[in-house]
């Protein structure tokens, strides 16, 4: 799935039309800084000069990781995945919270944690298996499970833009996977271990020492695979795969795609292996805390909108930037032109 699905070369056709157009708005030209290109970027991915967002979403994935039934990488135990997915249920989550002041669907999914939910109207379940294997023992997944949660994610986000979506966040709860995404990142930018590796939930040096030197374990005895499914599997998180597989297929069906934090922006990392089109489509929400981040983002080139020293996940930061899209996208479709507001666009200085 990560090399089937095609996405389309973003048409850049209306992007003179599109900047005429944030041109001609009361105000001197680019004052409306990063909103400026956020507006262009819009345009572009829905070909309109009109882009407009629909039942904008977050889709948060939960997946345990058997890494963390040993707590070396990981300070909170495992139960806490299943613990906060119930949290979510109930509404009391960071997540819950954003999603209720900025007016944004939420919907949860086990894509694999490691616990037997009772069926329940607002959890959507794609548990692929209890929690994957520890990647020090064996690869994490299969590169058939890998491939369903992939799939998993993708078809997700195709109900979603059936019912209408056409702007989507995602967010991840897997106790242990700021580790997984480490060795994600190691084994695609190249960047050494140490400058991927951060603190995840923990606060002592000491637990981030056993961290690093446990992952190091695991790329002696896996290495670095150089395709993207192998990394994912061997490495990964149903719930990072199910994102990376959601990611694709929204920005092949052109939808705009909002990227949280670190884990988040893992998962987009092996979908920008495959697919390096996909970053067209990618609004980066905020610069996380966690260490790695930054070199990620710039890894891809990517600019972050908001510096919040945000260090959740949940897609907390995903949901935070949904309000500046809207902004973007409101101010071209309704902010007045200099002509029709009888507003001089004439600076007096040469
Ligand atoms: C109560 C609680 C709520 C969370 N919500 C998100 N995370 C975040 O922390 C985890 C990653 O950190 P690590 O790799 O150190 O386990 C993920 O579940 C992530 O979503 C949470 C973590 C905890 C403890
Ligand atoms: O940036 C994130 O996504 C993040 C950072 C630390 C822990 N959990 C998530």
């Amino acid at each position: 799935m990560l090399s089937t699905l095609r996405i389309p070369a973003l048409d850049k056709s209306l992007q003179a039309e599109l900047q005429q157009k944030i041109d001609q708005k009361t105000k001197p030209p680019g004052s409306l800084g990063r909103l400026e290109a956020l507006a262009l970027q819009a345009g572009l991915i829905q070909q309109s000069l009109h882009p407009m967002m629909h039942k904008p979403g977050i889709i948060v994935f939960a997946g345990d990781h058997g890494v963390a039934e040993l707590g070396l990488v990981n300070p909170y135990p495992q139960a806490v995945t299943a613990q906060m997915v119930y949290n979510f249920l109930n509404g009391g989550a960071a997540i819950n919270i954003f999603c209720a002041v900025h007016n944004l669907g939420l919907c949860v999914v086990d894509a694999g944690v490691n616990h037997d939910f009772a069926p329940h109207a607002d959890l959507v379940d794609r548990k692929v298996a209890r929690g994957t294997q520890n990647y020090l023992l064996g690869k994490a997944m299969t590169e058939s499970a890998c491939n369903e949660a992939l799939e998993a994610g993708a078809a997700l986000v195709r109900e979603k833009q059936a019912a209408g979506c056409n702007v989507i966040g995602f967010g991840e709860m897997g106790i242990g996977n700021s580790a997984s995404a480490a060795l994600i990142m190691h084994c695609i930018t190249g960047i050494p271990l140490e400058d991927c590796v951060g603190a995840g939930t923990g606060s002592h040096a000491a637990q981030l020492e056993l961290k690093k030197k446990t992952l190091q374990q695991a790329l002696d005895k896996h290495g670095v695979p150089t395709d993207a499914l192998d990394i994912l599997a061997t490495y990964g998180g149903f719930e990072i795969a199910m994102i990376c597989g959601a990611i694709l297929q929204a920005a092949a069906l052109r939808m705009i795609v909002v990227i949280d934090g670190f884990i988040v922006t893992a998962a987009l990392l092996v979908a920008f292996k495959a697919q390096p089109a996909v970053l067209d489509y990618c609004v980066f929400a905020h610069g996380s805390h966690e260490k790695g981040h930054r070199a990620m983002l710039d890894y891809l080139g990517a600019q972050p909108l908001l510096l919040l020293d945000l260090r959740l996940g949940e897609g907390t930061g995903a949901a935070l930037a949904m309000p500046l899209l809207q902004s973007a996208i409101g101010f071209l479709n309704h902010m007045a032109t200099f002509t029709q507001a009888g507003v001089s666009d004439r600076s007096t200085q040469a």
